[in-house]
């Protein structure tokens, strides 16, 4: 058989030989994971292939958002694309990898059992475990007066509508470290705002001053959306003891509270010699966070302060390594380590977004179809291949009026608009990607309004930040609209977590235009209308988390538009990701 190859394909490593070469060649390694090998296994002296292929393959696991490879596991994850190829046998693999240098001082590798890390990994995962097994092993706080506690919590959960919510409270008011579980809308910050309540009722009968509370996420615009949730239940419901005794607080990303540092991407100014001075740290949309990140805070935070991570581990994860949250609801609570707290009720969605998202997490793919075909007002699947016709209605009204009002100049309308829809797609490239359908919403605008949009800049552009810019103070996931000016120049308002501010266009460098949104870039942001396009069978994104993630971005509509097939089949798809956190945590002695 002779295979052609095509020497400008990117993905291909043309000097790659033996089993490296067919791996590449089958399309289960990259160029670049051939790279990585080539150069570890070169520089110490590797010969043994074997060890080559899982080195490449613990690179393509990385890629892929995994901390590290299973070889027990990969032959079956790679499925199809490996089935011709000369895999190991697990055994021999893991013997070559025992005596290899790879594994000796200074290990570029570790093995535990089966899984084959990078050392950076393998440290942080190590860190993040026995960081919590050490703070999961402290006496737990003392509560100043019982009584007042359980009154506190009456009084903030009141009734039958509110027990999960106190059942909650309470177990993280008893616990140094509280991971807090629950889909959209089930009452996450309600729960937050009322055990801080209590926390600094208990403060204050025990004579101390005032916690100092952190609340933090891993997004400017998740942040934005804490802060905002948590002072809406502070004028809502909480009395002004309450308010006052909690006192004036801003949420802000987790870089900003560790303190960035301009020579490091991955080290801070807050770390286990210069811990964050806080009482209570909370951090919100915790299913974003990498393992990296974990690790950072969790050396930064001081052993007596509390932490409650926050979060919906059945979204996807973060597109860093790891999946955390997961790990930690697997390992810490399953391991017993700390108590969990669930909430399971949802108290925002008409029942049918939320029957739709507690159907779609309990595995029920009958129902999910069922809850999407009922015909009722908020959940609506559009059954079609080519969903040109159905986009254009129902995107164009939106795209229409953001237009319109960003012409007369109405920043307020532009930007309301803009809120009211989004269209989020799973690929950024591709006949179901971001690009090609913000490149045929643009084509639509101009069909309307004879504009050719010439310019990347145009009146009504909506955008999206990509990157954190702390000294415009913009960051990733803010959301803004090219609004005209009455001299006729160009302006972009920006809804920041710092407020609206507003921009020469030839001053933001990070930014892409807004039609449609990835999934993945939607993590931590709502809208009131959603449409949800599914991409093709052929998709290797396609995961019931993908899809989960999609539907749940919605608060009062959501629109799927795609075939039976490629739904079925994201809702028989987990998104996996190996790591050893959870191994690690339900270990009974991990040390
Ligand atoms: N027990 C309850 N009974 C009735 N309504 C509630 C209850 N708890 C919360 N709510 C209301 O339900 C809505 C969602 O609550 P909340 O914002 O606390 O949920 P969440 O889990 O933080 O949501 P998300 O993560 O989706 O932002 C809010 O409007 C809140 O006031």
């Amino acid at each position: 058989m002779t295979t052609t190859v095509d020497e400008f394909d990117s993905t291909l490593a043309l000097t790659a030989t033996g089993i490296l070469r067919d791996f590449n060649m089958a399309g289960v390694i990259l160029a670049a994971d051939v790279h990585v090998a080539s150069r570890l296994t070169a520089l110490l002296a590797e010969s043994n292939e074997s060890v080559a292929l899982a080195c490449a393959l613990v690179a393509r696991a990385v890629r892929a958002g995994s901390i590290c490879l299973d070889l027990a596991e990969v032959r079956d994850e790679v499925g199809e694309d490996g089935e011709e190829l000369a895999w190991p046998a697990l055994d021999e693999w893991l013997a070559a990898l025992a005596v290899s240098p790879l594994l000796a001082d200074p290990r570029p590798l570790h093995l535990e059992d089966t899984r084959l890390y990078f050392d950076r990994y393998w440290r942080e995962e190590e860190q993040v475990e026995q960081d919590l097994r050490r703070r999961a092993g402290r006496t737990a706080p003392e509560i100043a007066d019982e009584r007042a506690l359980l009154a506190g919590l009456d009084r903030l959960f009141p009734g039958t509508a509110y027990v999960e919510q106190r059942n909650a409270a309470e177990t993280a008011a008893r616990q140094w470290t509280t991971v807090l579980t629950g889909g959209p809308g089930t009452g996450k910050t309600t729960t937050v705002a009322g055990l801080l309540a209590v926390l600094a009722e208990q403060a204050e009968i025990a004579g101390d001053r005032r916690p100092w509370i952190a609340l933090t996420a891993p997004t400017g615009k998740a942040a934005g959306r804490l802060e905002e949730a948590v002072r809406r239940e502070m004028t809502q419901r909480l009395d002004a003891k309450d308010t006052e005794r909690l006192g004036d607080f801003h949420a802000r990303t987790l870089h900003m509270l560790l303190g960035g540092r301009p020579d490091s991407s991955t080290r801070f100014r807050h770390d286990r010699d210069n811990r964050l001075p806080h009482d209570i740290i909370v951090v919100d949309e915790t299913s974003m966070v990498s393992l990296t990140m974990m690790a950072r805070l969790l050396e930064a935070v001081r052993p007596e302060a509390r932490l409650i991570l926050v979060g919906d581990p059945d979204q996807l994860a973060s597109i860093e390594a790891g999946a955390v949250l997961a790990d930690l609801v697997d390992g810490l609570v399953g391991g017993g380590h700390i108590e969990a707290a669930e909430l399971r009720t949802s108290h925002r969605f008409g029942s049918e977004i939320g029957d739709l998202a507690l159907a779609v997490r309990e595995d029920r793919p009958e129902d999910v179809l069922a809850v999407l075909r009922s015909g009722g007002d908020r959940v609506r699947f559009i059954e079609d291949d080519d969903p040109r016709e159905a986009l254009r209605s129902a995107l164009l009204p939106d795209v229409l009026a953001i237009r319109q009002a960003a012409e007369a100049g109405d920043t307020d309308a532009a930007l309301e608009a803009l809120d009211r829809h989004r269209l989020l797609c799973a690929h950024r490239e591709g006949p179901w990607g971001v690009n090609y359908w913000n490149r045929t919403v643009e084509r639509w605008i101009t069909e309307e309004t004879e504009d050719p949009l010439w310019d990347t800049w145009y009146v009504g552009r909506p955008v999206l930040v990509t990157a954190n810019d702390y000294a415009l103070g913009i960051y990733n996931g803010d959301v803004g609209v090219t609004i005209r000016l009455p001299n006729g120049s160009l302006r972009v308002f920006i809804n920041s977590s710092r407020g609206r501010l507003d921009f020469a266009p030839s001053r933001l460098g990070n930014i892409e235009t807004l039609h449609a949104m990835t999934i993945h870039k939607a993590q931590g942001s709502q809208a009131a209308e959603v449409t949800v396009l599914m991409p093709g069978e052929e998709s290797r994104l396609l995961t019931r988390e993908l899809f989960y993630t999609a539907v749940t971005r919605a608060q009062d509509r959501v629109r799927v538009v795609g075939t039976e097939a490629a739904l079925r089949l994201a809702l028989s798809r987990r998104a996996l990701r190996a790591t050893g956190l959870q191994q690690r945590l339900s270990q009974a002695t991990g040390q």
